[in-house]
């Protein structure tokens, strides 16, 4: 059993991290100046299949019943963590992750604080100086301290040497995301709503794929650092090779305390609408769509807490769409970590469907790929089962120098299949805009 040994301290504050991280396998987690990030790769641990939630959270509970943890607990997160990344569903080509960074550094109102994390078999033991019996040993709690203090000395002296060391991103050439016409997605939204007409379901989400070719030595730390300016109010992580900015907290835990927030109903900004057509929120065809939405995170969560409460919907306002949003807060009412939640919610009807299994049909038959972790749980889990995360959307996945970006969006009969394509246009944009110069 790998036995993972850890020091948290805190270190001089870092406002902005990014350019410690690996340019080709950055580990973040950011919203609006604070997070988490990864340097290195402690451990990674692999899932795939209908039990790949279950699995990972049995293995994190193993690997840190094994730890031993030393050092200071930051407010949030940290001390030993794991970034992680889900499949959409069971059936998809790409892995689910959780990452435990060699380095991990947290950030949280204005503080930050940083943990080491080895494999205790990777630790060699100080050669024996053949000192012992011959010096008289110290006070055993007196030498822990003076040791404690050695060890954070020693992490902090290295925090600022790479603080130090890290030069400033590199101005780098735009790439194009490509996109079809959008014909093809025009097309499935058509048969989407055949099958809403038949009554085969209320609502089908459908997504298009986007590609780009990453020019080598590419730094996807510069499109990280662009997502999250433009995006502030969004989640931006970058968890092997998949990155992104969304809006959407499938699910945020922490000391008990519950929350979400659901997105579903969606104008592009900037967009002219037909005279006559109402508002986002005064919408019929939105708010049903929405409402749907919301509930399916309501009845999946309503098991699991106590005290459950729903405000909205409001309208949310980003720089390339607005969307119906309602938040959800509750307590949690039985022990149960933040990514059993997640697995609990996923997939919601924000990006699947009502009923799930009818809409997990019509997108396999009708989605031109794989969705893999599009859409899926993105986020982070620490040592005490808390965690935030995310829905993957406003996303892509970097393969060798191929990246996929997707974007989709809820069909509800009344959706219409042109502008449906103007929405995935409207929601490919930050990682569009991102890419470009
Ligand atoms: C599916 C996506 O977004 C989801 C679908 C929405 C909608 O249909 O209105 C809104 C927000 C998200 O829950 C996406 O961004 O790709």
């Amino acid at each position: 059993m790998l036995e993972l040994l850890t020091r948290t301290t805190p270190v001089e504050d870092i406002p902005d991290p990014l350019p410690l991280l690996d340019p080709a396998d950055p580990l973040l987690w950011w919203r609006d100046g604070e997070g988490m990030l990864g340097l290195g790769r402690a451990v990674t641990l692999t899932f795939s299949g209908p039990e790949r939630f279950t699995q990972a959270r049995r293995v994190w509970a193993a690997l840190l019943g094994a730890a031993e943890r030393h050092g200071a607990t930051p407010a949030v997160g940290g001390g030993l963590a794991a970034l992680g990344t889900f499949a959409f569903d069971d059936a998809m080509s790409r892995p689910s992750v959780l990452i435990v960074p060699s380095l991990l550094i947290t950030r949280r109102g204005g503080r930050t604080w940083a943990t080491r994390i080895v494999d205790r078999a990777r630790v060699t033991p100080p050669d024996d100086p053949g000192l012992t019996g011959r010096i008289p040993l110290p006070d055993p709690d007196q030498a822990r301290a003076e040791l404690d203090r050695l060890e954070a000395d020693r992490i902090r002296a290295d925090v600022a040497r790479l603080v130090a060391e890290a030069a400033p991103l590199p101005d780098q050439p735009g790439v194009p995301l490509v996109a079809d016409d959008g014909a093809r997605h025009a097309a499935a939204v058509t048969r989407a709503l055949e099958r809403i007409d038949a009554g085969t379901a209320r609502k089908i989400v459908l997504a298009r794929p986007a590609h780009a070719t990453l020019p080598a030595g590419h730094d996807l730390r510069v499109t990280l650092a662009r997502l999250a300016a433009a995006y502030p109010d969004c989640w931006t992580f970058a968890v092997d090779g998949f990155i992104g900015a969304s809006p959407e907290t499938l699910v945020a835990v922490r000391g008990g305390h519950v929350r979400a927030r659901v997105l579903a109903g969606t104008r592009p900004v900037g967009a002219t609408d037909d005279p006559g057509r109402p508002d986002l929120l005064d919408d019929p065809k939105e708010r049903a769509e929405h409402d749907l939405a919301a509930r399916s995170v309501i009845d999946a969560l309503a098991p699991h807490v106590r005290d459950l409460r729903a405000d909205g919907p409001h309208v949310i306002t980003l720089p390339n769409v607005r969307h119906l949003a309602t938040d959800v807060t509750a307590e949690l009412a039985e022990r149960l970590d933040s990514l059993g939640l997640a697995a609990a919610l996923h997939p919601t009807a924000a990006v699947a469907g009502v009923p799930r299994e009818a809409a997990l049909i019509a997108i396999h038959e009708l989605e031109p790929e794989d969705r893999g972790r599009y859409a899926g749980p993105v986020g982070w889990i620490d040592a005490l089962g808390d965690g935030e995360w995310a829905i993957g959307l406003r996303s892509a996945q970097r393969i060798g120098d191929t990246l996929t970006a997707w974007a989709g969006g809820g069909i509800v009969a009344g959706s219409d299949p042109a502008r449906e394509v103007a929405e995935t246009d409207a929601k490919l944009r930050p990682v569009r805009d991102a890419l470009a110069d």
